[in-house]
């Protein structure tokens, strides 16, 4: 009979995600996680990396710098397989498969110039596809969400557009983001984004109003 399956990223003791702070319960460690990580946000906003083309190193170097003071892996590709908490969903990429999945993903971008040079209508559209292609590869145990919309911030200002994530609620992005996994509808996606976009000066720095409200660390 087949042993088990034991998440090596759960600690026995408490049954929820092993953590730096020492959180006993999955309320404390999301109250932790929103505090940490929401400094870490502000902090990688007010001094944001020069360039951001989503590659893998990037991916990493961003959930470290986000996560560090809550988990110990924070940075490391994701050694087990996961899904959305959802009966019956689909599981993520194979982690064996994420540093192809993120290349073949960051393959994608460079054939859309980043998404530089776009009008709106053709960016959003550009963007869902995009977003989900990354989605499916999740490629750490947790933290995807957080760290790719600071990926997508950082990329779309380079582009010459802002993300107003304040004007998105988490089950909006996570159906969104479940109905063009599943179906390979982008509907709700570019709708999503049509909302949310503002045309930038790429060259002026981030408007501050976007990230102070910590939308970008907890939808
Ligand atoms: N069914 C789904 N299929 C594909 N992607 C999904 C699905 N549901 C949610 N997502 C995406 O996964 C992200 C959540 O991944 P994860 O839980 O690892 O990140 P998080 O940062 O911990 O959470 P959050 O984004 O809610 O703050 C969401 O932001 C959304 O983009």
């Amino acid at each position: 009979m087949p042993s088990e399956f034991v998440d090596p990223y759960i600690d026995q003791d408490t049954g929820i995600l092993a953590n730096l702070p020492g959180a006993r319960t999955w309320d404390e460690l999301k109250q932790a996680e929103g505090e940490l990580v929401g400094a870490r946000m502000l902090q990688l906003f007010s001094n944001p990396p020069k360039v951001c083309d989503g590659n893998l190193d990037e991916l990493r170097l961003l959930h470290h710098l986000l996560f560090q003071d809550v988990y110990a892996w924070a940075g490391h590709i994701r050694t087990v397989e996961i899904r959305k908490n959802i009966e019956g969903s689909d599981f993520f990429l194979p982690s064996t498969n994420i540093e192809m999945g993120i290349a073949w993903s960051q393959g994608e971008l460079e054939r859309d110039h980043m998404l530089k040079g776009m009008g709106e209508t053709m960016f959003v559209e550009r963007l869902a596809y995009h977003y989900d292609n990354y989605n499916f590869v999740h490629p750490f145990r947790e933290g995807n969400g957080r760290t790719q919309r600071a990926m997508w911030t950082l990329l779309c200002h380079a582009a010459g557009y802002d993300l107003d994530w304040r004007r998105v609620s988490g089950e909006e992005n996570d159906n969104a983001s479940r109905l063009a996994a599943e179906d390979r509808d982008y509907s709700a996606l570019v709708a999503m984004f049509s909302r949310i976009v503002r045309p930038c000066d790429p060259s002026e720095p981030f408007n501050k109003d976007l990230i102070s409200e910590g939308h970008l660390n907890e939808l």
